[in-house]
């Protein structure tokens, strides 16, 4: 799946984590493969429910525990397995070179504290040698570079003294303080307005392009990634449904899938009478998925071998990929 001759900054390959439930083991993601150079913008989308977040975490080796286990696969970071590493080196590893923020700044800042203690904190934990007025010093500069005003003032503020789009910034601000490789950015600007989302949005970008670090987006909004995104994958009830570069897969979808999801925005010119198509029917629970494709029950193209064969991440055409047995079946010629 190499969509360039340069080796990718983070290659994730077969990735399965499974969740222990009242009904049994069940797989949240099954075979996730993905690359991501840098300097790129990757989008993850695909309804509530499909794994994107469960993905994000085990980037992190955030996932809760004991509920939760990386079955399979790798996550090579610079050629080295993450996952193999003891987890007191990959505490270095997290803010230094992944780094995430979240929808909800409240889950990572901490609420007894105040903005520049936890800036401040983050320098402490990867940068041990720094001086107390060495700390304090790069930690009101982040705050301005994240384009908060009055920035002296924040640092001795709690959060819950901001707004919700300043506690943004400054959850952006401590991520990017170590000038991390990776951003993961998981529904960064859902909870907020657009003028406000727009500006986090400029915000993430121009760090990436004076830093050269690569952003993983993950959102439900396919708007955000039309307009922010090198590559993208959909996502479908914990499997990659389709990867492919963000001008392609808009105009060329190929997962049936994927077409649904780009049928069903809205546009300007759709009219009241006409109502938006919609994906018939439900993503199957984890419990009851289909041992062939998880979306055979929905497809309006599925095929006699979609309902026992697992389609596999196929080209469609160099650097596009679909999960598909339509792939096979001469689709793409179509296309
Ligand atoms: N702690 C847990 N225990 C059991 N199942 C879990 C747990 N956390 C997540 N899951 C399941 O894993 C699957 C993937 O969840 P995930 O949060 O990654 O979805 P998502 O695509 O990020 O959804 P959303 O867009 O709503 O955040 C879901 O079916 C979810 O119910």
């Amino acid at each position: 799946m190499n969509q360039t001759n340069r080796p990718p900054l983070l290659a994730v390959k077969h990735l399965g984590v499974s969740f222990q439930t009242d009904r049994g083991q069940v797989l949240a993601v099954d075979d996730v493969s993905f690359e991501l150079q840098s300097g790129q913008v990757l989008g993850i989308a695909g309804e509530s429910g499909c794994g994107k977040s469960v993905t994000a975490l085990s980037l992190m080796r955030l996932l809760p525990k004991p509920v939760s286990k990386i079955q399979d696969g790798e996550i090579l970071l610079k050629g080295q397995n993450l996952l193999d590493l003891p987890i007191k080196t990959m505490r270095k590893i997290r803010g230094k070179k992944i780094a995430m923020i979240f929808q909800e700044p409240m889950t990572a800042l901490n609420p007894v504290h105040t903005i520049g203690r936890q800036i401040a904190e983050c320098y402490s934990l990867h940068f041990p040698g720094m001086g107390i007025n060495q700390k304090r010093t790069a930690s009101l500069q982040m705050l301005v570079k994240v384009g908060i005003p009055d920035a002296r003032q924040v640092m001795k503020k709690y959060p819950h003294q901001l707004s919700g789009g300043m506690r943004q910034r400054v959850m952006i601000g401590m991520a990017l303080a170590c000038e991390p490789d990776i951003l993961i950015a998981d529904e960064p600007t859902t909870a907020l307005d657009v003028t406000v989302q727009a500006q986090i949005m400029d915000l993430i970008f121009q760090f990436r392009d004076t830093t050269g670090m690569a952003v993983i987006l993950i959102t439900h909004d396919l708007g955000l990634i039309a307009e922010n995104c090198d590559r993208v994958i959909i996502m479908y009830a914990g499997t990659v449904a389709e990867s492919a570069a963000v001008t392609t897969l808009f105009r060329h979808p190929f997962h049936p899938y994927t077409k649904g999801l780009l049928q069903s925005i809205p546009s300007l010119a759709q009219t009241a009478k006409a109502p938006l198509p919609t994906i018939p029917g439900n993503v199957p629970a984890l419990y009851e998925m289909p041992v062939g494709c998880r979306f055979v029950k929905r497809c309006n193209r599925a095929l006699m071998q979609c309902e026992n064969h697992r389609p596999r991440l196929m080209p469609v055409s160099s650097s596009h990929f679909a999960a598909c047995h339509l792939v096979r079946d001469g689709e793409k010629k179509l296309n």
